[in-house]
């Protein structure tokens, strides 16, 4: 597998937290914690739709990208209360997350649906952040490298070795979400392993060897080191800890 220098990418998931004014504020914090490792990590942050406009405003010239936390895979149309693909490119957003497992869990997101999404945010010229990852009865069940087997053959059907080399995946483990229950950095280590290589078997080694594969779930300052310094490890997804300016810029330091 050829192996590629990927920069390592740190992406904060803010979920359904910060009001608009909260949300500018917390960039402002940021801005200046992260300005000096703008070049060896990529940041982004996550916030919800209703603050992208405003924080795309605020952060102009800084080194923080914008993702959107989801999107349909139609880019107009009679479909209440959903956003498209190409809504978020024009709010400056160039990540958009999809197949959270929340989004799994409670909005029935299917391996099909995900798809179709990630499908939605290339051709809107953005890229598609896919997460996988297996619940707590899955992996007691030995069921972890199938179930993330299955969920990234899904999510990547149709697409070709070009489009997914610039992709990011991100396992996240379901019982390690909010949970303060972070997989080891054996554990993760193992599954993106897994994943780097059923992404050389469905493509090839040069495609394994660039597709940028974030942990997440509870990562936090004092985890952040041992879980990035794993090989295969190529960044974070962080929830909890990326609301505050301090622990969310201590997890970029640590990918540095
Ligand atoms: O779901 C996550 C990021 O997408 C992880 O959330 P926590 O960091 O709060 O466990």
């Amino acid at each position: 597998m050829a192996t590629a220098r990927r920069r390592k990418i740190v992406a904060g998931n803010w979920k359904m937290n910060k009001t608009v004014p909260e949300a500018l504020a917390l960039v402002r914090e940021l801005r200046g914690q992260v300005a000096s490792q703008g070049d060896t990590v990529e940041v982004v942050v996550a916030p919800p739709f209703v603050a992208l406009q405003p924080l795309h405003v605020a952060l102009e010239g800084a080194p923080l990208a914008l993702a959107g936390q989801n999107c349909h895979w139609e880019s107009s149309g009679a479909f209440t209360g959903e956003i498209s693909a190409p809504m978020l490119a024009e709010l400056g957003c160039a990540y958009v997350i999809v197949g959270h497992s929340e989004r799994r869990q409670y909005f029935g997101d299917t391996d099909e649906q995900v798809n179709k999404r990630a499908k939605a945010v290339r051709a809107a010229g953005m890229t598609p952040i896919i997460c996988v990852g297996e619940t707590l009865a899955e992996r007691d069940a030995n069921q972890t490298l199938a179930v993330v087997e299955r969920q990234v053959r899904g999510a990547l059907e149709g697409f070709e070795a070009k489009d997914v080399a610039s992709f990011v995946l991100a396992y996240e483990p379901v019982w390690a979400i909010g949970t303060g229950r972070n997989a080891t950095a054996a554990q993760a280590q193992e599954v993106h392993a897994a994943i780097r290589g059923l992404v050389e078997r469905l493509y090839d080694g040069e495609t394994a060897g660039r597709v940028r594969i974030q942990y997440g779930g509870s990562v936090k300052p004092d985890n952040a080191a041992e879980l990035l310094g794993q090989p295969d490890v190529d960044g974070a997804l962080v929830g909890g800890a990326s609301l505050k300016a301090g622990d969310f810029a201590a997890i970029v330091q640590a990918a540095t």
